[in-house]
């Protein structure tokens, strides 16, 4: 484990990050920078979520859907490590719009792992996978292990299969050094309002700051999922890519399922306003898994990691980022 964190032996390690300015891409920069690496990173717009740590970092714009651009800054970078996290990754918009979904997440992948295979620096390559992967799980099949079989009920779920499969593909026919991971839930600060706990966060927020009515819309509430924090996630990617073995795949979550009500409950009570809860038509979905739960023994047993930031603290913090966000909105306006 000393090796990973020792500073000193990282600084001439390149990493570069795809969906580096996004939720997770930005805790996993933050996080390989204060392990020593030299991070660079592929952005579509802006700095988005990693604009207060940029003078550290080397971006470069590019479109993970146009091969000639990945492979260009990746030719420019000659990374020892590509952690690929760029991805659209909201389940319900991948059923309003299935072919964007699977050309974002599979073509961009494959643009990712063709220019790889090109570079003379044999880079180590994380692939993000998902326990939507998994899909339609039976209550028997729980915890879901690395064995379990893909079932994907979205098509979000199709391409975190193809994703996946693909890795493992890139590894068996060409011995690249892949490995791959299979988050479920995460959540923390910088999360969009569009997943579940930024949600109910966001709104919380802004019905205590008085700039909402006291009604907190919701969706499927019954729904039970493995939540863990961000920054424990990232922490499991780096120790994947570091210490797992090429053409394994590693569960990444918590090990407990945890209902949505569940959730929405230990955010209430954090708020002292008082809140109507009502169902929105709109929040619900033509599919939602029923219960998810991840066995995670395979990553612990390889590289040590655990979890360690408890649900009420990611929770408390989402909420607070949020609290902040409003505060800004409408102080500045
Ligand atoms: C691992 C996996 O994790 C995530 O996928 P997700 O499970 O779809 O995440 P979510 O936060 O959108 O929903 C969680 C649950 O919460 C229910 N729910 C109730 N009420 C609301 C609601 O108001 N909003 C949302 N979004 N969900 C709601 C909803 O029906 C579902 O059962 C992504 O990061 C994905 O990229 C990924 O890979």
């Amino acid at each position: 484990m000393a090796r990973v964190c020792d500073k000193r032996s990282k600084r001439n390690v390149r990493v570069f990050i795809t969906g580096i300015s996004g939720f997770a891409g930005s805790f996993l920069a933050e996080h390989l920078l204060a392990n020593g690496y030299e991070v660079w990173g592929l952005v579509h717009r802006g700095p988005g979520h990693v604009a207060h740590i940029q003078t550290q970092l080397t971006l470069r714009q590019g479109d993970i859907t146009d091969f000639e651009s990945v492979y260009a800054v990746l030719a420019e970078c000659r990374p020892a490590r590509i952690y690929h996290l760029a991805a659209q990754s909201f389940v319900p918009r991948s059923w309003e719009n299935p072919w964007e979904t699977l050309e974002n997440n599979i073509r961009g992948q494959l643009n990712v792992l063709e220019a790889a295979r090109r570079l003379d620096s044999a880079p180590r390559i994380l692939v993000v996978g998902s326990n939507e992967a998994y899909g339609r799980v039976q209550p028997n099949e729980l915890p879901i292990s690395e064995t379990t079989p893909f079932r994907p009920i979205s098509p979000y779920g199709v391409s975190k299969a193809t994703q996946d499969l693909m890795g493992y593909q890139y590894w068996a026919t060409y011995g690249m050094h892949v490995v791959r991971v299979r988050p479920f839930n995460h959540i923390g600060p910088r999360q969009s309002a569009q997943f579940v706990a930024a949600a109910f966060a966001s709104q919380l927020a802004e019905i205590e700051a008085g700039v909402r009515p006291p009604v907190l819309y919701v969706g499927n509430l019954d729904a039970k999922r493995d939540f863990s924090d961000v920054r424990d996630v990232v922490r499991a990617y780096h120790l994947a890519l570091e210490e797992g073995t090429a053409g394994e795949v590693y569960n990444v979550g918590s090990g407990e399922a945890r209902s949505v009500q569940s959730l929405l409950d230990t955010l209430l009570a954090f708020t002292s306003v008082e809140v109507r809860v009502e169902r929105d038509p709109a929040r619900m979905r033509p599919s939602d898994i029923p219960e998810v739960r991840a066995d995670i023994r395979k990553i612990q047993a390889t590289t040590g990691w655990a979890p360690e930031i408890p649900f009420e603290q990611s929770v408390r913090d989402v909420l607070d980022y949020w609290r902040q966000r409003v505060r800004a909105r409408f102080h500045s306006s």
